[in-house]
């Protein structure tokens, strides 16, 4: 799969060396809260520090031009090098001593300043709340090409409602509404519909033929209802039924050609062939359907497959002189089909769904380590480490490790371009080889390679065991690290750097507002947590297909995004979702979602798929 905007670890990283220095580890004490906390010292100490040339740290930033002129400071002391050399690069004007507190406030902080700073106009405006925001890419889309109607096609156990809920955390996030109609439900609703065997799907029941046809009727015209009413604002409806007949399926047409409304209908179709991964589908979602309450697990599964042959016997696959645009997805992740579905809308549809995949594997999110601007109440930034972020990051590479003997490969990390970030990762690399020489030093052989054979119980397949053929073959090979901008924390814009107590102080109504609605409310000149989404999407889509287990270092905003995306969480939720310092947080694939674990090396040293620390219920 093609890898637009993923960067492997860049040389200049390589170059520079984060080594602890145990004599002088630091205590492990929180880091004093507040401005100025010194939780980070400041001084680099316990670590040893390469520095890269300053104009190296800051050119890039500086090029960017943001910000510059108007007198905001970017990334606070702009990368890793000698904070006092920092100071200098991009201040305007001549140099004099300047302490770090005026330093990384902003010019337009100061309400005097800004009343009479030459701030761009833009800026002044933004502030004030009086820029508009024209139609996304998305609601563009819809204006052109209408609101979409999905009739997901496909014998029962296909991923028809996976793909369905799919579709829906996705473009929720872009600001499309989506609701599902399934005719499952509408069918329990009816005494004669509930806990129904195969029967009532035998084509040859007439009566249960009646009863499904009217509960698709339900659904298609509540589907077709909520795309019309302006109140509920539903971009794109799902009709989540089989719909394998054409029969069917021209009869969805005629109802919608005949429905008020500019709605463009699309099947999407989902096609398995592997009757292994049939049956794992059956058990993972099936067995549990309000249908098979009070059954035993063989008898549901009996019954499952006699419902799913009654539907083979008449099921005729989507086809182009039906007239009808269709997506057709093969064997997840094998094929992708469509036909006429041009489009900004099912373009991103079927991105979407070619990302989905079988294989169970967790996503890891772990926060950086504690740093500098955290320990001071200082928005974004680009801060090295604190002390105790240096024991995290310490932690989380031993936590990894361990699990790792449990879980039998080693998992893939992503990192954003963030100094804390990489300072966090850092460790990892040095951890796998301090593992390998210890093995060597024993004999060459690893000690749990005994426990790899199976490829990790947990990996449910996923490709590669994560060591390299030397030896004896159980070595572990070098960690992919994988450095991208897209997991950068949310931009604060003109406020970074900026103490957040400040924020509300000066700016009370913009900070009030953001507060009330971060999802949509820029960052002065910086983004919102849409913004977030919009360039997390493709990362989020390359995550979900990822075949090895992936840990993504990275930061609050980001990883709310991400974690909110996952679970599912309305995205107005997901600014206020808590993710703590200092804590990994797992997500298994299982059923529709993911099943969510804590764990915190600090505390607890391990991180051991099989045994979490915390599992997360709610
Ligand atoms: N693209 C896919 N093709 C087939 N099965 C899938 C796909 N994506 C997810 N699944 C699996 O489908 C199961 C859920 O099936 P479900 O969506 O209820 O089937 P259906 O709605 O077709 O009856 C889950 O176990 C999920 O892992
Ligand atoms: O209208 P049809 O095509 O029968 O599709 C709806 C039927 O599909 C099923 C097939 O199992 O959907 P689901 O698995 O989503 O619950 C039945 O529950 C539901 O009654």
């Amino acid at each position: 799969m093609s890898e637009p905007n993923l960067f492997r670890m860049t040389d200049s990283l390589a170059d520079r060396t984060f080594s602890f220095a145990p004599a002088e580890t630091p205590p492990l004490s929180p880091s004093p809260a507040g401005r100025g906390g010194g939780g980070g010292g400041g001084s680099g100490r316990g670590f040893e520090r390469k520095v890269r040339s300053v104009s190296d740290s800051f050119g890039p930033q500086l090029s960017a031009g943001k910000g510059s002129g108007g007198g905001s400071y970017r990334g606070g002391d702009g990368g890793d090098g000698d904070p006092a050399a920092a100071v200098q690069m991009p201040l305007p004007g001549p140099k004099k001593a300047i302490s770090q507190r005026q330093f990384f406030r902003p010019v337009s902080m100061s309400s005097s300043v800004f009343n009479e700073s030459p701030i761009p106009d833009i800026l002044r405006r933004r502030l004030a709340g009086e820029v508009r925001h024209g139609l996304s890419q998305a609601e563009f889309a819809v204006r052109r090409d209408g609101k979409l109607l999905l009739a997901t096609v496909g014998l029962p156990a296909r991923g028809k409602t996976y793909i369905a809920q799919s579709i829906k955390r996705h473009m929720d996030w872009f600001g499309l509404r989506t609701e599902i109609f399934n005719a499952g439900n509408y069918r329990r609703k009816f005494p004669e519909g509930r806990n129904a065997s195969a029967d009532l799907f035998d084509p040859l029941n007439a009566e249960g033929a009646k009863l499904r046809q009217h509960c698709a009727e339900l659904a298609l015209n509540d589907a077709l209802d909520s795309l019309a009413s302006e109140e509920q604002g539903v971009y794109i409806a799902v009709l989540d039924a089989t719909n394998t007949t054409k029969e069917r399926r021209a009869w969805i047409r005629d109802t919608v050609e005949a429905h008020e409304g500019h709605v463009k209908l699309v099947c999407v179709e989902t096609v398995l062939t592997d009757e292994k991964k049939v049956w794992d589908n059956v058990k993972e979602a099936k067995l549990k359907s309000p249908d098979y309450t009070g059954m035993t697990p063989e008898e549901a599964m009996e019954d499952f497959f006699k419902r799913i042959a009654a539907y083979k016997s008449v099921y005729e696959p989507c086809q182009q002189e039906e007239g009808i645009p269709f997506i057709r997805l093969t064997n997840a992740g094998e094929q992708v089909l469509g036909f006429k579905t041009q489009g900004f809308l099912c373009a991103r549809i079927m991105q979407l769904i070619d990302s989905l995949r079988l294989s169970l594997r967790p996503i890891l999110l772990t926060r950086c380590g504690e740093c500098e601007f955290e320990a001071q109440g200082r928005i974004g930034g680009d801060s090295r480490l604190t002390p105790v972020g240096h024991l995290y990051a310490e932690a989380l590479a031993r936590g990894l490790l361990q699990g790792r003997k449990r879980y039998g490969i080693l998992p893939v990390v992503w990192t954003s371009t963030r100094l804390r970030a990489r300072q966090t990762v850092i460790g990892l690399q040095s951890a796998v080889n301090d593992a390998n020489e210890e093995a060597i030093a024993e004999g060459g052989g690893s000690e749990d390679g005994g426990e790899d054979q199976g490829n990790g119980g947990g990996a449910g397949g996923a490709g590669g065991d994560g060591r390299r053929g030397k030896g004896s073959g159980s070595l572990l090979r070098d960690l992919d690290v994988l450095e991208v901008s897209a997991l950068d924390e949310i931009d604060a814009g003109a406020l970074e750097g900026m103490y957040a107590e400040d924020f509300a102080k000066h700016y009370p109504e913009q900070h009030k507002k953001r507060v009330a609605d971060k999802l949509n409310v820029k960052f002065p000149d910086g983004e919102n947590y849409r913004d977030v989404f919009a360039r997390l999407e493709s990362l989020l889509l390359e995550m979900v297909a990822e075949p090895q287990p992936v840990v993504v270092v990275a930061h609050l905003a980001v990883l709310r995004v991400i974690y909110g995306y996952l679970k599912g969480v309305e995205p107005a939720q997901c600014p206020h979702l808590k993710i703590p310092m200092h804590c990994v947080v797992q997500l298994n694939p299982k059923g529709y979602g993911y099943e969510e674990w804590r764990h915190y090396p600090l505390m607890d040293n391990e991180i051991d798929e099989e045994q979490p620390t915390r599992r997360v219920t709610s």
